[in-house]
């Protein structure tokens, strides 16, 4: 028995086209509800891309210090699976979000190099009571926008993902940040998280390209979880 991982594509865009929803290896695509980020989309536009996937694939909202009433508005008003919190949201915003019927994703950003096993662990440790699953993001670069807590195309240093991996122990774990075609495969000999969420790594000139994502599914198509 074998099962392979769930992938997100992220920073979806009305206009895109978005046939590749209909892969299996497609699990999920999200939409980016930030403000500050070229990727925003309003819960009306996302409402209308949404219908497009429907039983397909999951959709995600990502969310980045948004309040509860506006994260939940725009969860309802799209039609939204999942509530990705992508800021410092409180473990008690988290809650509130899951007690009122979302499913919720919580981002823990990793720095870019030498990054701390322990704070990152204590981190997962404290939103895991409270969230389905963890999303371990690169931290944006120091000389990043502010307010992009992602999407900025970075990869984290990838050695602390087998023990974050172990510690979890079979918690649904994502990972992002500078995934592409041409690294999966590194990605998948440092560990086996639930899933991987990419947005850069799959655009051309600032767009999601269709052709990258063909590549992206051919190389993720090959990789099988031994159970
Ligand atoms: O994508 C954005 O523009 C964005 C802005 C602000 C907060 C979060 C954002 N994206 C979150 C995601 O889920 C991305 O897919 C994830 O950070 C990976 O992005 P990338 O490194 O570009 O693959």
């Amino acid at each position: 028995m074998s099962t392979r991982p769930c992938v997100k594509i992220c920073g979806l865009l009305p206009g895109d086209d978005v046939t590749f929803a209909s892969d299996p290896v497609i699990t999920h695509v999200g939409f980016v509800m930030v403000p500050a980020s070229r990727r925003f989309v309003s819960a009306e536009a996302a409402a209308v891309m949404v219908e497009q996937v429907r039983n397909q694939v999951q959709t995600v909202g990502v969310f980045s210090d948004a309040d509860f009433d506006s994260a939940l508005a725009a969860v309802r008003a799209a039609h939204l699976d999942v509530a990705q919190l992508h800021g410092s949201e409180s473990v008690e915003l988290c809650n509130s979000l899951k007690s009122a019927g979302c499913k919720v994703w919580k981002s823990v950003p990793v720095p870019l190099v030498q990054p701390d096993r322990t704070a990152i662990l204590e981190a997962c440790e404290r939103y895991m009571p409270v969230v389905d699953a963890i999303l371990l993001d690169a931290k944006p670069p120091r000389d990043g926008v502010s307010g992009l807590t992602g999407g900025n195309g970075v990869a984290f240093d990838w050695t602390i993902l087998a023990d974050v991996c172990a510690a979890l122990d079979g918690f649904p774990l994502w990972v992002a940040g500078g995934i592409a075609p041409e690294n999966v495969h590194a990605l998948f000999r440092s560990c086996r998280p639930y899933g991987i969420d990419l947005s850069s790594g799959v655009e051309t000139d600032g767009r999601k390209d269709v052709k990258r994502i063909a590549q992206l599914i051919k190389a993720v198509a090959s990789i099988e979880y031994a159970k």
